[in-house]
């Protein structure tokens, strides 16, 4: 192929399925595709989400290759890399998918602005959630506050083809490919490394979604909140790395039995997307200030974040995060809830832990559900109340799910595991409940 080449700037799509920037730029000549690690935004990101980025840059790669193409991978700050890649190729465009956090946009601005300075046009492609957010908007404009009239409007709303991969992805010839990043990067990132994570890539990824829509979807609606079921796809770090497209995971999931729930989910992803797109301060500012009289509880903070706060289902969750990189959500509910409700500690502190250790840790879906359930978020009931231990015996009766994560509690059969302070002889190195687990944890 002949021409100037279309630089795609990869970020969170780190796929060759279903991507329409790559297919638009495949289709139509030679292609850079570009990764850009930014040492600046790497130290910032939790060492569980770099160690998988690495796996999926080196997959995407991979893909590429097989592709007659190639991933080139370049170290500094974006824009000026995309920029400079582009000089020294003779691109005449970058084109990347569109996203929401408030760096990502403020990189598409400068992409803009500084790429028609130098004769290189921008453009953003669909691609992070299955309707763009600000495709659909209320009657009075901005974007949708409320869940259900959301959800309404996105199933009625029209969606684009699902793409094939291309076939072939033509390079220039010369350039240097560039070392993908590896375990020094990991090495400097935060937060403690989950010792059982799945492998990241789009390979791994694809995979894991056959299986699930073949298999486990069909029983979605009745068993995603058991909690000892393990009955959720799992899917969500794929989708936060663009692994898998969403747009794809809602197609794959038409028509087959359980798809209704599980499709819901992902338009919840796309709302909370659509909310953080305009509303950029959503990871450092009240959605909906409530005046809340905040505490300061190191100390409780700290047990939360060990999984040690004597009350087994929010630290039979806490500890799921530690080892997996994941927590089921009704225990991210119920140990977001003891901590902003019960301790009264900021809904920031607690995110900023998952933010360090969650695989799919993304600030529209994380921040987003943590205001949701201090109250400050979206929710339409703020003041609802939660009893952990009511919860606790509703979503895991036998205690399983509690005992799989919290040795100590071993052998404490049934549903006993869930009240070990009531046992004649408590197990001597499990800590006394912080707050009684019976007690609603309050709104106001
Ligand atoms: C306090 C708190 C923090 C959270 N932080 C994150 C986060 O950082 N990243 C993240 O992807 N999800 C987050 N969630 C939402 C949800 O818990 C996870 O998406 C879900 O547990 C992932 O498991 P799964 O892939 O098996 O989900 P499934 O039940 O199989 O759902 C399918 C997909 O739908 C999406 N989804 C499901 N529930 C939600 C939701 N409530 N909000 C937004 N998207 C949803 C996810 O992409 C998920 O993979 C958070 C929820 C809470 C309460």
């Amino acid at each position: 192929m002949t021409g100037a080449p279309v630089i795609v700037l990869f970020n969170r799509d780190l796929r060759v399925h279903d991507h329409p920037a790559l297919h638009a730029a495949a289709a139509d000549g030679p292609v850079v595709p570009l990764f850009v690690t930014d040492p600046r935004i790497l130290r910032r990101a939790a060492r569980n989400r770099i160690r998988h980025l690495c796996e999926a840059l080196a997959d995407l790669r991979t893909a590429l290759r097989a592709r007659g193409g190639e991933l080139f991978v370049r170290e500094g700050e974006t824009v000026p890399e995309a920029l400079r890649t582009a000089a020294a190729t003779g691109a005449r465009a970058v084109f990347a998918t569109a996203d929401v956090s408030d760096a990502a946009r403020r990189r598409e601005r400068a992409l803009a602005e500084e790429g028609r300075r130098a004769g290189v046009e921008f453009r953003a492609f669909p691609g992070a959630t299955v309707v763009p957010p600000g495709a659909i908007t209320p009657a009075g404009g901005g974007h949708y506050r409320v869940f259900t009239p959301y959800l309404r409007a996105w199933e009625r709303t029209g969606r684009r083809p699902v793409l094939p991969a291309p076939d072939r992805v033509a390079v220039p010839e010369g350039l240097p490919s560039g070392e993908l990043p590896g375990p020094d990067a990991v090495r400097r990132g935060r937060g403690a490394l989950s010792p059982e994570v799945p492998r990241g890539g789009e390979e791994p990824a694809r995979a894991r979604l056959r299986a699930w829509s073949e298999g486990p979807l069909s029983d979605y609606g009745d068993r995603r909140d058991l909690l000892a079921a393990d009955a959720t796809s799992r899917l969500s770090a794929d989708l936060r790395f663009g692994c898998l497209s969403p747009l794809e995971v809602a197609e794959e999931a038409r028509g087959r039995p359980g798809a209704d729930a599980f499709v819901r989910q992902l338009a919840w992803r796309d709302f909370h997307h659509q909310v953080a797109a305009d509303f950029p301060g959503i990871a450092r500012r009240d959605y909906r200030p409530r005046g809340t009289a905040w505490r300061d509880d190191p100390g409780g903070l700290e047990a939360w974040r060990e999984g040690r706060t004597g009350i087994p289902i929010v630290d039979a969750g806490m500890r799921q995060l530690l080892r997996e990189g994941f927590m089921h959500n009704r225990a991210r509910m119920l140990t977001a809830a003891f901590l902003t409700r019960g301790l009264r500690v900021h809904w920031r502190r607690g995110a900023e832990h998952f933010h360090d250790l969650l695989l799919d840790g993304d600030i529209a879906d994380n921040h987003g559900n943590w205001q949701w359930v201090a109250g400050t978020g979206n929710d339409t009931r703020p003041n609802r109340r939660t009893n952990l231990l009511r919860q606790a015996r509703r979503f895991d009766p036998d205690g399983t799910y509690v005992r799989r994560y919290l040795p100590e509690l071993a052998g404490l059969p049934g549903g006993r595991a869930h009240t070990p302070w009531a046992e004649q002889d408590p197990p001597a190195d499990y800590p006394p409940p912080l707050l009684d687990p019976s007690e609603g944890l309050g709104g106001d």
